[in-house]
């Protein structure tokens, strides 16, 4: 067991075929769809995909008597994956369990266990691909973070949804499948790590919650979706493949890492939350700024003092499009600031992580990993 967060059935695979998952359940999970499970092909040429669940409400279930509650984490990824009608005939299935948890609960120990289980798979060919099933509120964040670590081409799918497992018209079951159709095709290697929800691909660099309920809810602002997948047409990819240098960086021995905070702007700004962030022992600062990653002058120059100490400072921006651009005004250079570019700030605040618990600590450096895509 990694933490109470995730579960000790981790580790475990399961033979889609060997599971003795009640069939009464699994029509309760996706009532809607009536999921019989077909009976299987020979599976011995089709792609190896392994289904990482962690949660979220595509897991949730409904008390039948509430109107719109729900609780996320009820559904293991093997009973999702026993409740879509022909996903064993897109790849041969294995299904772990990580955690259960709602993706607002996401935390370090699950993301190193993610990262090292698929970096395993790849590494002693267990699987051509990977799904993880997650939670919508951090999927971004998550999807980020392993395209940061995960090494190799193998094509890492992250797929959730916005209704309950038990809701009229799920979209659980048909974002699984497409994430499995995608995570099972030889043309999704080398594009990192991808979202798969509402027929589009998403890269995991632009890829961010747009809705706090409509299953119309992702989108890529700078760049627009990578591809479109459906059970009609397939898969339409947008763009070459490898189509921009990704880095990879190392896990920090342990199981965290360094703490960075996000600080918010807004009208009125002071140096408060700036201070608090110091005070609690930040190794670094992302600023959602307003407009091109801006904020008042007592925040900036707390901000300042905040450098000089050697806390990293990455201005990034409370807008949802654009980028935050280095600046002669804010005086990035003599401040020692860091400019996020199209992060936003929750990526913003993962890249920060990374770099530091990596050792890169100069902001030339740190401006260079941020400025790598371009
Ligand atoms: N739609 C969802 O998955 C929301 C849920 N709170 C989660 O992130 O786990």
């Amino acid at each position: 067991m990694i933490s109470d967060a995730v579960t000790s059935a981790s580790h475990q695979p399961g033979r889609l075929s060997r599971l003795a998952i009640p069939l009464m359940a699994v029509v309760l999970c996706f009532g809607c769809i009536g999921a019989a499970v077909q009976a299987a092909e020979p599976t011995t040429n089709l792609p190896r995909v392994l289904v990482l669940a962690t949660g979220g409400t595509i897991a949730g279930q409904a008390d039948p008597r509430a109107t719109g509650a729900y609780k996320s984490g009820q559904i293991t990824g093997e009973q999702l994956m026993q409740s879509v009608p022909g996903l064993d005939k897109l790849a041969k299935l294995d299904a772990e369990q990580i955690s259960s948890i709602g993706s607002q609960d996401m935390n370090d120990k699950v993301w190193f266990a993610l990262a090292r289980r698929i970096q395993e798979a790849f590494d002693k060919n267990e699987a051509d691909g990977v799904v993880i099933t997650h939670g919508t509120d951090t999927l971004e964040e998550t999807a980020f973070f392993l395209d940061n670590v995960v090494r190799g081409d193998r094509p890492v799918v992250i797929v959730g949804s916005m209704r309950p497992a038990t809701a009229v018209s799920a979209d659980g079951p048909g974002n699984l499948y497409e994430a499995v159709q995608v995570a099972a095709d030889p043309r999704s290697r080398g594009r990192g790590v991808m979202a798969v929800l509402n027929d589009k691909i998403q890269g995991a660099r632009s890829v961010t919650k747009t809705n706090t309920t409509s299953i119309e809810t992702f989108s890529s602002p700078n760049d627009g979706p990578i591809g479109y997948v459906d059970t009609a047409g397939g898969i339409r990819f947008m763009t070459q493949a490898a189509g921009f240098k990704r880095a990879t960086y190392k896990l920090p021995a342990g199981e965290q890492l360094p703490r960075v905070a996000i600080v918010y702007s807004h009208a009125n700004m002071d140096a408060i939350p700036i201070e608090d962030a110091i005070s609690h022992g930040a190794k670094g600062i992302v600023l959602a700024g307003v407009g091109d990653g801006n904020t008042s002058k007592p925040a900036l120059d707390a901000l300042e003092a905040a450098a000089k100490k050697g806390i990293i400072v990455v201005r990034s921006t409370r807008v949802r499009s654009g980028f935050v651009t280095r600046n002669v005004e804010v005086d990035d250079d003599k401040n020692g600031f860091v400019v996020s570019e199209d992060l936003n700030p929750q990526k913003a605040r993962v890249l920060t992580q990374l770099l530091i618990s990596n050792g890169v600590t100069a902001p030339a450096e740190l401006q260079k990993a941020f400025t790598a895509t371009w």
